[in-house]
């Protein structure tokens, strides 16, 4: 699955949606037992969560559009199918998170090709449903720090901690993507879907049984005036990066 939203496969409301219906149509295809997941955007696997969707929008888009993340995470976290992530950008939060989403994760040895949860940089925080995943992943103490300085990892530092498996020369993440593939689908579908429900479920079950609540908290914490000012300045200064 190749992700294109140019310029920056920035998690609109809008591809989200597609995305979901994508996934959808493959899960419910018998003939699909794995998906790789990757960028059309050069050097760009995804921006995150789109910040045109959460700045001066009224609390109902902003309602509808937290339930479509929450929706495009569990789907993918939960996936009964092989996800494997060819991470050929970077991938800084919500782009991170789709990332540790998936079973495993291949990483373009790209120095520019940065990954982890940067909210606080941006003035917000990662909902505690992104906390769990990466505490599940590189351990409590490690995102611990990750997350109070949102940390964007280089691949050699995004491997040592373990946000991602393997990291590789750019021209093979494909290749190494498929590889992994091959050995993943080598072991019986239902012992691995049943093994991966075990181990995921509880931290997908945080969320299922208060999502209503985690919508309402968004909404209320994203329509703070303090919030839209520090996303405002987020927003200025990409602008003014492009001089
Ligand atoms: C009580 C508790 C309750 C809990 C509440 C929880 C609250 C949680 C709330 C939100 C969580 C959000 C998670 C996220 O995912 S936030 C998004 C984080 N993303 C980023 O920080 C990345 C920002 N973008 C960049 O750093 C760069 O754009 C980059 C991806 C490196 C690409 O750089 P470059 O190729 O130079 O391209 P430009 O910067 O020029 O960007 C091109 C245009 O795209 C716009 N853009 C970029 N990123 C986004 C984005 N995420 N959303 C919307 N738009 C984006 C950028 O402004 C340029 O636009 P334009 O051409 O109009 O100037």
């Amino acid at each position: 699955m190749k992700m294109r939203n140019p310029p920056v496969n920035s998690l609109s409301l809008e591809f989200l949606t597609e995305l979901l219906i994508s996934l959808e149509k493959l899960e419910n295809d018998k003939t699909f037992r794995g998906i790789i997941i990757t960028s059309d955007c050069p050097g760009i696997f995804s921006a995150g969560l789109d910040l045109l969707e959460m700045y001066g929008r009224d609390p109902a888009h902003c309602a509808e559009y937290w339930k479509a993340v929450q929706e495009l995470w569990l789907r993918v976290y939960l996936s009964n199918l092989v996800v494997i992530g060819a991470i050929n950008g970077i991938s800084p939060a919500g782009g991170c998170l789709l990332s540790l989403s998936c079973d495993y994760r291949v990483l373009a040895n790209n120095p520019k090709y940065a990954i982890g949860l940067n909210e606080t940089l941006l003035g917000i925080i990662a909902p505690f449903w992104f906390k769990d995943v990466l505490v599940n992943t590189i351990g409590h103490r490690a995102a611990e720090r990750a997350l109070q300085l949102g940390f964007l990892f280089p691949p050699s530092d995004a491997l040592q901690v373990g946000i991602v498996d393997q990291v590789v020369p750019e021209d093979q993440v494909q290749s190494t993507a498929r590889s992994v593939m091959a050995q993943w689908l080598a072991i019986p579908d239902h012992a691995r879907q049943l093994t991966k429900n075990l181990v995921r479920k509880p931290t997908a079950d945080r969320l299922l049984q208060q999502r209503d609540a985690d919508i309402q908290n968004f909404v209320r914490f994203i329509s703070r005036d303090s919030i839209q000012k520090s996303l405002h300045v987020y927003l200025e200064k990409l602008k003014q990066k492009k001089g």
